[in-house]
């Protein structure tokens, strides 16, 4: 495979290679991974996250295994266990779906390195696509709010929502982003903060439960938020907590718009209720553990309820900024994401 170089993820040097992505923003420690049972654990413990680069990294290492000899029916056996790995975000199944494509081809081996290297490289160009459209949608001196991370570090791009912001801020100046801290892994306030750091964009740091207050401050402007599944009927999947701002965002009349690539629609999937939600670990809501402390806050017998993502349904959503353009409500509601 050739040499793909990303934020958090690399094929270099022969080996993939992954930016463990729980370990920031204090430490960059780059993990190289050469089997199944590795990627598997990378990306259960978020190691490797976002929805895009999920799929990204397992497609890399298919690729990777591939080039080391695995015969067909053990590429098979790697993709079906690394789709299996996290249910909610679709692009990792858009990924294994296309490498299992290429390995119904005569010349398999072939077909699964390029298609490896295709997904990884059509991202760069979804993730610029996306920006460019989303950027029109900010006007100078906006305040937007978002949540969880979407930007470089989740894709091999710039970003979904992050990449907007970022080409916004590249436009204008003068924007400001309000980070959602986004409990109970604060990707917002370890991962956001940090690449709006790098790029020197003005944000503020707040909690989940602040946003409300802000918008009835009318310190808010827009919304974007990134996706993890976006479903036939214009729902969609994220970060848990994204349901909360939709609403708030149409009790106060603040634009709202998702970003995501054409990858994480699921033509399939025809309203929000059938998208899958993955329940995570009590840990992660009775207290913190890794570089961010460890430390246990709750009960050792409190009961825990810690479902990854939440759906936020269509009539909330002000526009879905995708790589192949920006659709509104009346679009996604005559059937635009259902045709092919
Ligand atoms: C462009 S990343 C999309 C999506 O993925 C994140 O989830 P996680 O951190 O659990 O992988 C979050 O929902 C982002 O909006």
């Amino acid at each position: 495979m050739k040499t793909l170089i990303a934020r958090s993820l690399k094929f270099e040097s022969g080996v993939v290679q992954v930016l463990d992505q729980y370990l920031l923003p204090h430490q960059q420690v780059w993990h190289e991974c050469r089997d199944v049972a590795t990627m598997s654990e990378l990306i259960l413990t978020l190691k490797v996250r976002g929805a895009p680069l999920i799929g990204l990294a397992a497609s890399l290492l298919i690729g990777y295994l591939v080039e080391q000899g695995e015969d067909k029916d053990a590429i098979a056996r790697s993709i079906d266990e690394l789709e299996a790995t996290r249910p909610t975000a679709v692009n990792l199944m858009h990924c294994m779906a296309k490498l299992r494509e290429a390995l119904q081809a005569i010349d398999w081996q072939q077909q699964v390195i390029t298609t490896a290297e295709q997904l990884f490289e059509e991202d760069t160009a979804l993730c610029d696509r996306m920006a460019n459209i989303g950027a029109e949608l900010v006007n100078a001196g906006d305040n937007i709010l978002t949540h969880c991370n979407t930007g470089a570090l989740a894709t091999a791009g710039v970003g979904t929502a992050l990449g907007v912001i970022y080409y916004a801020a590249k436009q204008h100046g003068d924007i400001h982003v309000w980070v959602d801290e986004t409990r109970p892994l604060l990707q917002g306030g370890r991962l956001t903060a940090f690449e709006l750091d790098a790029w020197q964009i003005p944000y503020t740091l707040i909690c989940d439960n602040m946003a409300a207050s802000l918008m009835a401050a009318g310190k808010v402007d827009k919304v974007f938020v990134g996706a993890d599944r976006i479903a036939a009927n214009g729902d969609f999947a994220n970060k848990v907590g994204t349901y909360n701002l939709a609403v708030l965002a149409h009790f106060h009349n603040i634009p709202f718009y998702v970003v995501a690539p054409i990858t994480t629609l699921d033509r399939s999937c025809p309203n929000g209720a059938a998208i899958p939600i993955e329940q995570r670990a009590k840990s992660e809501v009775t207290g913190v553990s890794g570089s961010f402390g460890d430390c246990q806050w709750a009960p050792n017998n409190a009961e825990v309820y810690n479902p990854a993502f939440d759906v936020t349904p269509a009539s909330l959503i002000t526009g879905w900024v995708l790589d192949t353009g920006l659709f509104t409500g009346d679009e996604v509601a005559l059937g635009v994401f259902s045709q092919s």
